[in-house]
């Protein structure tokens, strides 16, 4: 890895990385979380997070679709930085208003790009990627902060998306020994 990817694993890992008990998203218990929100809300940290980002967008990405909560900053960064449209992806459509699951510009028959802050089984980017594809939107690729998936545990292959990360789990435990002048 270049040393700036280097740099930024350690700098996440510091930033984000705690322990304790923690239930997942997914209902699964771990004792190390990632608090995403601890480094999207640094302007820097999220600028380098965004940066790297955008060498890893598909070629063909039309909309950037950021998921709600923590994929949202970071999809409007990444936004910014292309001139791509965003678009905000909800857990839920809105009860009342517009009623809508995403919002934005129209996005039926284009392809989006989705954008999460952390992948730990997929579970939310597989909702989001179907319900946006029973939107008639194409969807097959996720670019996520942070890879923490456990090997075997991220089954979005089987809905033909490809998982692309900044980093992965392994690159910010390889940060942390680096950090400690064990490699
Ligand atoms: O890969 P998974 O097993 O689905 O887990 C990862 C998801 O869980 C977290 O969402 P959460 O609902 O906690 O996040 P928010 O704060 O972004 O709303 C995280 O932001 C991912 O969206
Ligand atoms: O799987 C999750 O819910 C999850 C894991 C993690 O490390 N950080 C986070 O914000 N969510």
């Amino acid at each position: 890895m270049p040393d700036d990817i280097h740099e930024l694993a350690a700098a996440l890992d510091q930033s984000a990385r705690i322990r304790g008990e923690f239930t997942l998203r997914s209902g699964l218990t771990t004792n190390e979380y990632f608090d995403k929100y601890r480094f999207e809300a640094d302007p820097l940290l999220l600028r380098q997070v965004a940066e790297h980002m955008v060498a890893l967008l598909p070629a063909d990405t039309e909309i950037l679709g950021g998921l709600e909560l923590g994929g949202v900053p970071i999809a409007t960064l990444v936004s910014s930085l292309t001139g791509l449209p965003a678009l905000f992806v909800r857990k839920e459509a809105k009860k009342y208003g517009t009623c809508k699951l995403a919002e934005g510009g129209d996005f039926a028959g284009r392809t989006i790009t989705l954008i999460e802050d952390i992948v730990t089984t997929g579970g939310a980017v597989r909702n989001a990627a179907l319900a946006l594809r029973g939107l008639d939107a194409t969807v097959h690729t996720v670019v996520c902060a942070i890879d923490r998936s456990e090997p075997g545990a991220n089954t979005l292959h089987e809905i033909d998306l490809t998982t692309v990360a900044v980093l992965t789990k392994k690159d910010l435990d390889t940060s942390t020994t680096r950090a400690s002048g064990s490699v």
